[in-house]
């Protein structure tokens, strides 16, 4: 259950980075303070990731994607953006401020860079290839690739950490989500908040009902989040008495948090908490700039960049409790996708 927290836990997995793993006593403890967390917030800050990447690293990568020319990004635009592209379900996103002016976010997704051979047994005609290869771009404007592709491996291996010291402390055994990492699928996504005009942002503050947003609320659907976010600030979190609790940044630390599948996978012990994003605002100096860069060039507005943990999609995922339900992986993200703004155009699924 949701409790009345008024900020969010934080976790130090140092631990998780000794070359030879925890001792046994620290995956106890670590795995059982994770516990505690999802058990109650679903959210936690943790600090001392084992990360190659700091975040002046990983902010700049993205920052260094989202300042190409729109005509470079949109070269990458999924299909549902551009009808003559074949990538579905990888790529760039653009903002769809007619669509949608409180989910104002453009991204790019990437997914494993070792191309997945199975097919889906569940929609194999299905119009999103989930396994479809990435798209880059040209290394000429973007040189970064092999740093985005190294830091999704460093994020996969944490997430892995993480759901080996959760199975334990759901009682099974550590290996227990390796089925989960046969043919992920985790994405990791670059995604920038324009900043919006303090006239636009509306009267509502933080907190509030009335907050202009850029995400609006929402569970995560897969398994477990792991978020970078910059300095600018606006991601919020819901209690258990219906209030808004900011999550601030934490120089160096990630944000993690439990997915709807997750929750049911853990027979219900962990939560998958609401959240939402307030819209970042133009301040007046800003606004004085043309467009969306200030005068070195950076864009302006929230720069987050989650991953999404996702197993494979014929993999079976069941509760620990061994209860008769079950769901294929693809099934569920594919009647999730349908309620999701970036994938929504005037087709059918
Ligand atoms: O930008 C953020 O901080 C949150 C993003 C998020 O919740 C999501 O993409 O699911
Ligand atoms: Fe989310």
């Amino acid at each position: 259950m949701t409790t009345t927290f008024s900020s969010l836990p934080v976790v130090d997995v140092g631990p998780l980075g000794s070359p030879s793993g925890p001792s046994t006593e620290e995956a106890t403890t670590l795995g059982q303070r994770l516990y505690e967390v999802f058990a109650t917030t679903g959210f936690a800050y943790l600090t001392n990731v084992p990360l190659s990447f700091n975040h002046a690293d990983v902010f700049q990568l993205s920052r260094e994607f989202f300042a190409l020319p729109e005509e470079e990004k949109m070269k990458l635009a999924k299909r549902s953006f551009r009808r003559d592209h074949h990538n579905t379900y990888r790529g760039y996103f653009p903002t769809q401020p007619e669509l949608a002016s409180d989910n104002l976010k453009e991204g790019f997704e990437m997914g494993p860079a070792q191309p997945i051979h199975t097919t889906s047994s569940v929609a194999p005609s299905s119009k999103f290839n989930l396994a479809e290869p990435n798209v880059w771009p040209d290394t000429s404007v973007f040189p970064s690739r092999a740093k985005l592709e190294k830091l999704y491996v460093e994020l996969q291996t944490l997430a892995s950490q993480l759901l080996s010291l959760l199975a334990v402390s759901l009682g099974k055994s550590a290996d227990f989500f390796a089925p989960y990492l046969e043919d992920s699928l985790s994405t990791l996504r670059l995604l920038h908040y324009p900043a919006v005009s303090s006239a636009a942002s509306g009267s509502g503050t933080a907190g509030s009902d009335e907050v202009k947003l850029s995400c609006t609320q929402h569970t995560d659907s897969g398994i477990l989040t792991l978020l970078h976010q910059d300095s600018t600030g606006g991601l919020e979190v819901r209690n258990s008495s219906g209030e808004w609790v900011a999550a601030p940044y934490i120089p160096e630390s990630l944000v993690v948090n439990i997915g709807d599948l997750m929750a049911k996978v853990s027979g219900g012990r962990f939560v998958a908490t609401m959240h939402r994003v307030c819209a970042p605002e133009l301040t007046s100096s800003a606004a004085a700039m043309t467009g969306q860069q200030n005068s070195k060039g950076r864009a302006l507005g929230r720069i987050s960049v989650p991953f999404f943990f996702e197993p494979g999609e014929n993999c079976l995922v069941r509760s620990v409790d061994g209860d008769e339900g079950f769901v294929l992986y693809g099934e569920h993200v594919r009647a999730k996708m349908k309620t999701w703004v970036e994938f929504q155009d005037d087709e059918d699924n």
